[in-house]
């Protein structure tokens, strides 16, 4: 697997712009960044890496990142992943499954520089720390992947996840769609991503009015919800959360199929359910 990672793809979203536009900012090579954004590159050279960083005014570390062997080699646990639109219902999903089946998954709170919601409290489901804070633990290298989402910083902690799918534990744990697509990379045999929204879009709004959202929250967050559902494609499942205890069943039915004892821990060679909620994606 490719450890060191490309996000050119992602940076060229939040900056709006295409290959051709970098081309001509950077004088790269049309071929190149192609390859880049598409992480079939090899060698770079540093000259290169320096104009692309200069053309998307982003440091190294928002460009490309590192993921040591140590992690990448992990089978142990199954990391099940659920991405989807702010709202649809990830953490609603996420507690009634703790709450109504036993099994056995782990939690793995992010770090994040998000402010607390009401009835959030420090380690769930975050630690929340300042914005100083964070880019020291980036720069440090401490967080296995980490996003820019809604104009919060979120990070995986590394040595968290290593422990936790090192010891066989499965972890669940909701994650924005590029950070679930980079972790693909990192663990392309033990993880399930599974891309969770209502069948009806436009019920996403009432749903962060509900929770408690304010207005300009509610914006910025329903504004990346066709850049979410641009990618669910490329999920192993799709769950329509409409009703809760429906779709936590649903859930639950995923994650026993890919948790089975006795069966190997590599859930490439296991048979994908199709349950008549859960959908494959694709
Ligand atoms: N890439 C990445 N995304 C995360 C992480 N932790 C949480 N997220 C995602 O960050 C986004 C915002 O989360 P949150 O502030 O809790 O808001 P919500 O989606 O409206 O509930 C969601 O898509 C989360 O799944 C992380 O460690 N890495
Ligand atoms: N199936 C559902 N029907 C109606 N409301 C829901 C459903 N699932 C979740 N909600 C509500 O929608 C809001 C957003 O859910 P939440 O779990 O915080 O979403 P996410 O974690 O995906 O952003 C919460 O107030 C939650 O109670």
């Amino acid at each position: 697997m490719d450890r060191v990672q490309f996000h050119l793809d992602r940076l060229l979203f939040e900056k709006n712009m295409k290959i051709p536009d970098l081309v001509e900012k950077s004088g790269v090579n049309k071929n190149t960044l192609y390859a880049i954004k598409k992480n079939m590159i090899s060698r770079v050279d540093l000259k290169v890496l320096q104009n692309i960083c200069d053309a998307l005014d982003c440091s190294l570390s928002d460009l490309m990142s590192y993921v040591p062997q140590s992690i990448s080699s992990s089978r142990e646990g199954v990391l099940f992943v659920l991405s989807g639109p702010s709202g649809a219902g990830k953490n609603t999903l996420i507690n009634s499954l703790k709450q109504n089946y036993d099994l056995g998954l782990t939690f793995i709170p992010s770090f994040t520089t998000r402010a607390m919601r009401p009835g959030e409290v420090e380690g769930n489901p975050y630690f929340f720390v300042s914005l100083k804070d964070f880019e020291q633990m980036a720069a440090r290298g401490e967080f296995l992947e980490h996003e820019i989402i809604h104009g919060n910083y979120y990070g995986t902690h590394l040595k968290t996840y290593e422990k936790t799918l090192r010891d066989g534990k499965d972890v669940i744990k909701d994650i924005d769609v590029n950070g679930a697509l980079n972790l693909k990379k990192t663990f392309p045999n033990n993880i399930v991503l599974i891309y969770v929204r209502p069948t009806v879009l436009n019920e996403l709004e009432d749903r962060l009015h509900g929770r408690g959202d304010a207005d300009e929250d509610i914006r910025r967050r329903l504004e990346r919800l066709k850049y979410e559902e641009s990618l669910s494609d490329q999920f192993d499942f799709l769950i329509f959360n409409d009703d809760i205890p429906t779709a936590t069943a649903e859930l639950a039915q995923i994650i026993k199929t890919y948790t089975k004892r006795g069966d190997t821990r590599d859930v490439r060679s296991q048979n994908r359910v199709e349950t008549t909620y859960a959908q494959k994606a694709k």
